[in-house]
């Protein structure tokens, strides 16, 4: 895969903007460079006294003219290269955006949101600034330079002076070459300790209610204000090294300004060169310090972001983990049985497997349940059923189809997952629930939330379904959450249900409602129910215990608590004082 190269491939849709901005620079440099000679000829004619009224009018006429045409052609340049800068944002942060969506669970599970939300902000804007200020500053001032020289020399001052006078510039890029790589590597730390910056902030607000309810405030506070130090020790490294170097340019411009004076102050004593070619000469180099202050500015810049730019090539040039085959299937799961075969499964090669030897048939329209310990492997199973993570080759088959070989998205339509946090988003409760497919008409809503038990709720809030969650503070409480992204799992309607322990947080009487109306709703669907309450996978045509991976009891409620094992002791423990307690069966 090639490696990704943003900003080549952004010039190569925008380059003739550049190219009309950098020919704007070329006329309003070129209208430019004429100041210092008509200031030199104006000075000629003064001192030999042939200055009129009429010519101080026409010299000022011309000057007049040179201004309105510089400031005309550098501002439509300006304007266009900050238009495609902003373009640049644009185009980048949904690229990013695309990309992010299509990366897998491990992506996530490696960068926290903090990060990636520093490369939009951070390392974008970073970028940004650097082709805007950077291509205008260096049109123009590579070409102010140029014409200065150029005109320096038709003015017939002499070479030598011009050397002379020049020749303190010309050490610029022998320090470019130098200080360019540390600045780069500073700008690297300083980018890496904003993303760490960003990644505690969010992690904390995201903490903020556990850290009040545990009242550590201040260790949260320390925790931030380390990353916050971090970044100050960065940036100060960075300030050192680049104020140097922006010091410096200025500087050898003041030098060049010097010899200028004092060698062509000289020449002009000793009447070897005019008053006005002096004039000139001393009006050229001032005029070549701007262009080289701002060159200085740019390579700092451009060092600056070329960390940032390595950073987002690198992150677009990461692929997601689970691609679809080129001939990927349709998923039809209408009448087809899910089986597993063989499935051992590790998040990471070199840790140990989470999931070994798992087998199973799920015919099409029955019902499975999984219970089994915390950590045992459940919910990595549901995963893998979703292809969030990619099991191994032949161990998932949809009907006679690995799972490999279906389309992604055609595999996720086919599915509703419910998982046991479900995240709702800052909108309406309805279009919560519509999540899926925003036509769905409203009484299919309705029908979801009756079936989830959340309806009741719903209808006692202000706007009923219309009420926007997050808005005014209006949050659902942990079980009304957990309901109603049940009902945006029921509302899919799919051939196939993946319930993650999405009745945990309902109490007895509620969950038994929940599960009697999917037994209902699902009739003839495949379902696959985890739970951590027997009550709610006990009506399952199969149920298997799971156990540090390992399938340990499978078959019917019945035909387990008949074994001696873990489900039956599950079962005697959340029926205490049932005769489970005592060991015997129903
Ligand atoms: N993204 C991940 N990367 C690495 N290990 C993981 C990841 N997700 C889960 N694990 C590990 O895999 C094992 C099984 O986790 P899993 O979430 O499947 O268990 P579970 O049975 O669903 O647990 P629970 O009942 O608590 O939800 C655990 O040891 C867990 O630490």
């Amino acid at each position: 895969m090639k490696p990704k190269r943003i900003l080549a491939d952004f010039f190569r849709k925008t380059w003739y903007v550049y190219l009309i901005s950098i020919f704007f620079h070329l006329i309003s440099n070129a209208i430019h460079v004429f100041y210092p000679k008509v200031l030199g000829e104006f000075t000629d004619t003064l001192q030999s006294g042939g200055l009129t009224s009429e010519l101080v009018v026409d010299y000022s006429w011309m000057l007049l003219v040179i201004g309105i045409g510089h400031v005309l052609f550098n501002g439509s340049a300006m304007y266009l290269i900050m238009y495609v800068g902003r373009r640049f944002e644009f185009i980048v942060r949904r690229g990013l955006f695309l990309h992010f969506t299509e990366m897998g669970e491990r992506f996530y599970s490696k960068n926290g949101v903090g990060k990636l939300l520093s490369y939009f902000m951070n390392d974008v804007t970073a970028v940004r600034e650097s082709i805007s200020m950077g291509v205008n500053s260096t049109a123009n001032a590579t070409m102010l330079l140029v014409a200065a020289v150029t005109m320096m020399l038709v003015s017939q001052i002499p070479y030598y002076l011009i050397l002379a006078s020049v020749f303190p510039l010309l050490l610029i890029p022998v320090i470019v070459v130098y200080l360019g790589p540390i600045i780069r590597r500073r700008s690297l730390e300083v980018q890496e300790s904003l993303g760490r910056m960003t990644e505690t902030a969010e992690e904390q607000f995201g903490g903020i209610r556990v850290t009040k309810k545990f009242a550590v405030e201040d260790i949260m506070n320390e925790r931030f204000g380390q990353t916050v130090e971090k970044i100050r020790d960065n940036q100060v490294r960075l300030v050192r090294v680049s104020s140097f170097f922006q010091a410096l340019v200025p500087f050898l411009g003041a030098a060049a300004l010097i010899i200028a004076l004092a060698l062509g102050g000289y020449l002009t004593i000793t009447k070897q060169i005019t008053l006005g070619k002096f004039v000139a000469l001393t009006l050229y180099i001032r005029m070549m310090m701007n262009p080289l202050q701002q060159i200085g500015n740019v390579i700092n810049t451009i060092q600056r972001s070329r960390a940032s730019l390595d950073r987002l090539n690198g992150l677009l040039s990461q692929r997601p983990e689970i691609v679809e085959l080129e001939n990927a299937k349709e998923a039809n799961f209408g009448d087809a049985d899910i089986t597993v075969r063989n499935l051992s499964f590790a998040y990471d090669p070199a840790s140990s497997p989470v999931l070994k030897n798992i087998n199973l048939n799920i015919k099409a329209g029955t019902t499975l349940g999984i219970i089994g310990r915390t950590g045992s492997g459940k919910t990595t199973l549901m995963k893998l059923l979703l292809r969030t993570y990619d099991p191994p080759p032949g161990t998932i088959w949809y009907g006679e189809t690995d799972i490999r070989a279906l389309k992604l998205e055609s595999l996720r339509t086919q599915i509703a997952y419910v998982p046991q946090d479900g995240f709702l988003f800052s909108t309406t409760i309805k279009e919560n629930i519509a999540f899926s497919d925003s036509t769905l008409d409203f009484e299919t809503i309705e029908a979801a939330a009756k079936h989830a038990q959340i309806y009741n709720n719903i209808v006692d809030l202000p706007n009923k379904f219309e009420t926007r969650l997050g808005e005014r503070g209006l949050t659902l409480s942990g079980g009304q959450r957990q309901r109603t992204s049940l009902a945006r799992g029921i509302v899919k309607n799919a051939p196939v249900m993946l319930l993650d322990d999405s009745v945990s947080a309902v109490d007895a009487i509620t969950e038994k409602d929940i599960i009697e109306a999917i037994q209902i709703d699902r009739s003839h669907k495949t379902t696959i129910i985890i739970a951590h309450r027997i009550s709610a996978i006990k009506h399952a045509n199969e149920i298997i215990v799971l156990d540090d991976g390992v399938i340990v009891q499978r078959g019917t409620h019945s035909e387990l608590l008949l074994q001696q094992g873990l489900y039956a002791t599950l079962h005697a423990i959340q029926e205490e004082g049932s005769p489970h307690a005592t060991g015997t069966s129903d």
